[in-house]
């Protein structure tokens, strides 16, 4: 198996503050990540999203665990030997008197590319109409455009994109995961820590769900699935007779359809297709959705309850 590009084990992050009492926002951290990957990184407000992103960005080190990036301790290879690591921060902020095309030049020239790439990059990034427009009046969307044309700047095998969807619409959301899309053909390792749980359903590889700074789930969706057993409905467009009636189904009719738990879906499926010879169906699997809140509420509701969760 290729050797993964990004590692965390056992991370921990406590932050502790003069005169404040230390705070636990990681606990016992473990994931891998492979080149050509998207992670989509969720969990509730304060679950320690942003602090495994600091993690990985080496901005902090972690108080237990380990985590590497490309084989290296990301603290360890900030400044000169920097790591091909691409960020996109949440509420993207720039120096808004400078144009778009001074403002990319800017960053490229930090990273030793020339004007001609950066010229390339806002067509690419459908900017170059704006170019010599200053950032401040940019939309959100072009600034975010802006923002992930930055990120990709150094040809990045590791991108860390915080919300980059918030308040874009949905042809600007499609734009940013086919650019994503792009970027993973390349090999470029993504993590998309994201609360829009059904645009990034459709993109990810697999899911870490945190909770008061601990993994409540992670895999890909049909990990995800078997990990909660919740249930699915199959549809039919008119329910058959011989589905109604049969002894074996009864249990899992309800009303128009069969409800039945995700562990059970490949007998009752072999079952209608084999038995009855019906194929004329749709299957309707949980949602990340579902998955997310089947293993955050719970937490939430408690924390509620003893009144100790930010939301
Ligand atoms: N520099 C810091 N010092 C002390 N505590 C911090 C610091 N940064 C974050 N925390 C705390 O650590 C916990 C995790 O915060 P973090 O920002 O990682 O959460 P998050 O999942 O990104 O939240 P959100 O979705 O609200 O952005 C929170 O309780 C937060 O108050």
């Amino acid at each position: 198996m290729d050797t993964p590009v990004i590692r965390a084990s056992g991370l921990g992050k406590t932050y502790s503050h003069r005169g404040s009492e230390a705070h636990t926002a990681l606990t016992d951290v473990s994931f891998e990540l492979g080149a050509g990957r998207l992670l989509a990184l969720l969990g509730h407000n304060g679950a320690g999203k942003s602090t495994l992103i600091k993690l990985v960005l080496g901005l902090i080190e972690p108080s237990q665990g380990e985590i590497s990036v490309m084989g290296q301790n990301p603290v360890h290879s900030r400044g000169k030997r920097a790591l091909p690591i691409g960020y996109l921060p949440e509420n993207v902020s720039f120096y808004d008197n400078m144009t778009g095309f001074e403002l990319l030049k800017y960053f490229a020239a930090l990273k030793g590319i020339g004007a001609q790439s950066v010229k390339q990059l806002l067509e690419e990034f459908g900017l170059d109409y704006a170019m010599d427009r200053k950032v401040r009046t940019y939309s959100k969307g072009m600034r975010q455009r802006l923002g992930l044309a930055q990120a990709t700047l150094a040809e990045p095998k590791v991108l860390l994109l915080d919300e980059p969807t918030v308040g874009l619409d949905p042809l600007a959301s499609a734009f940013l995961y086919r650019k994503l899309n792009e970027l993973k053909q390349a090999g470029c390792a993504v993590i998309v820590c994201t609360h829009e749980l059904g645009l990034v359903e459709q993109e990810l590889d697999k899911a870490l769900i945190l909770g008061k700074g601990r993994v409540l789930a992670k895999g890909d969706m049909s990990v995800l699935r078997q990990g909660c057993d919740l249930q699915l409905r199959v549809a039919f467009d008119d329910l058959p007779k011989r589905v109604a009636g049969d002894a074996f189904l009864s249990e899992f009719v309800r009303e128009d359809a069969l409800v039945m738990n995700f562990s059970r879906r490949e007998q009752v499926l072999d079952y209608l297709i084999r038995e009855k010879q019906i194929c004329d169906l749709s299957v309707s699997l949980p949602s990340l959705s579902d998955i997310f809140h089947h293993h955050v509420s719970p937490l939430v509701h408690s924390a509620t309850c003893s009144g100790g969760i930010e939301l």
